[in-house]
């Protein structure tokens, strides 16, 4: 289990005490409703992984914990087997003591994008919402946040982190079984926040931007990105149904509608810094995501649509500040 205490701390350092009262119990609570049928399986996984400490660990150009030679060919076996326990992996890659998590992001890709355009994170107390299995939290870490706290409801992102966490050793980097909801609202307690990824995912996007910003503090940084379809201020797409199989689809904006979304919220120094086509080699199968991915839910005929007849994704970044 991971120790919760310099979170705790840095949480109360930044003033947020009375949160901090409540998340052990907000924790224990979702841990013990936990009906998942794999959810002891994967505990057992992340229980039983070897005690290694690496050589050397990399976080600056790509997260890689440990190489090859810090374990025996049986213990690497040993560890590829336990880590493909916890398949489907999205968010990556890693690097494991010489084994490649060839994951269904190329999340690196997206790290690039934005690395340049946004305020150095050294020294920052970062918030990553709807974090997966916390990819960038780690980049987040290799650019020198002081602590990255991330933030997702979903328990296998949860367990891989875990692992993950365990096999690096310390770090300043947190993963909460949490969905944005669970935060307070007006924590204003964060230097940057991130969300990315997850706006589409919201029925209200408006209230996504305005918690958002309540959690930032005074200067704070917002980095956003989301899902966008060409188009002017007036134009944002809502699918009948699915999008690209997605059930949980609910607004994508053009790249204008949603900086008019951000100025209505009072986000000020709104700047659009990159909008990039997902291609099927940015986000596919691989040997540690065997299901369907992007190629299965494009148009077979044109890839400029999904399989719905949709635009296809279309992924802008954009930062702000708040006063
Ligand atoms: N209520 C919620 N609160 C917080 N997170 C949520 C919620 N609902 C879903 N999520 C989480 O939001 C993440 C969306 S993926 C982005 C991952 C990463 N950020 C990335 O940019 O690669 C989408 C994508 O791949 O674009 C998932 O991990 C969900 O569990």
């Amino acid at each position: 289990m991971i120790d919760y205490t310099p979170l705790y701390r840095a949480l109360e350092d930044a003033g947020a005490t009375s949160w901090v009262e409540q998340l052990p119990g907000q924790i224990q609570a979702v841990l013990n409703q936990q009906s998942h049928g794999d959810w002891d399986r994967w505990q057992s996984v992340v229980d039983k992984l070897p005690s290694v400490i690496p050589s050397s660990n990399e976080l600056i150009d790509s997260v890689r914990i440990g190489s090859a030679g810090d374990l025996s060919t049986e213990l690497q076996q040993k560890l590829f087997d336990e880590l493909q326990a916890l398949h489907p992996w999205r968010k990556g890659p890693y690097q494991v003591f010489g084994i490649d998590i060839d994951t269904e992001w190329r999340s690196d890709w997206k790290w690039e994008r934005l690395k340049n355009h946004i305020t150095s994170l050294k020294n920052r107390l970062v918030l990553d919402v709807g974090c997966g299995n916390g990819y960038h939290g780690w980049r987040m870490l290799g650019a020198g946040a002081r602590m990255v706290l991330g933030v997702d409801p979903t328990l296998l992102s949860i367990m891989q982190f875990q692992a993950l966490h365990k096999l690096y050793g310390e770090a300043a980097l947190y993963v909460l079984p949490l969905g944005i909801e669970d935060l307070p609202a007006d924590l204003k307690l964060f230097d940057t926040v991130f969300s990315m990824g997850v706006l589409y995912h919201r029925r209200s996007p408006i209230d996504h931007l305005l918690e958002l910003k309540g959690f930032l503090r005074s200067g704070g940084e917002l980095v956003l990105e989301t899902i966008v379809v060409d188009g002017g201020v007036d134009t944002v797409l809502l699918p009948e149904q699915r999008y690209a199989q997605m059930r949980n689809v609910w607004f994508l904006p053009s790249c204008d509608a949603l900086i008019v979304w951000m100025q209505r919220c009072g986000f000020k120094n709104i700047k659009l810094r990159d909008v990039s086509k997902t291609t099927i080699e940015e986000q596919r199968s691989t040997a540690w995501m065997r299901f369907n991915s992007l190629q299965d839910f494009l148009h077979p005929e044109d890839d400029s649509l999904t399989c719905e007849g949709l635009p296809a994704p279309l992924r802008a970044i954009v930062t702000a500040n708040i006063d």
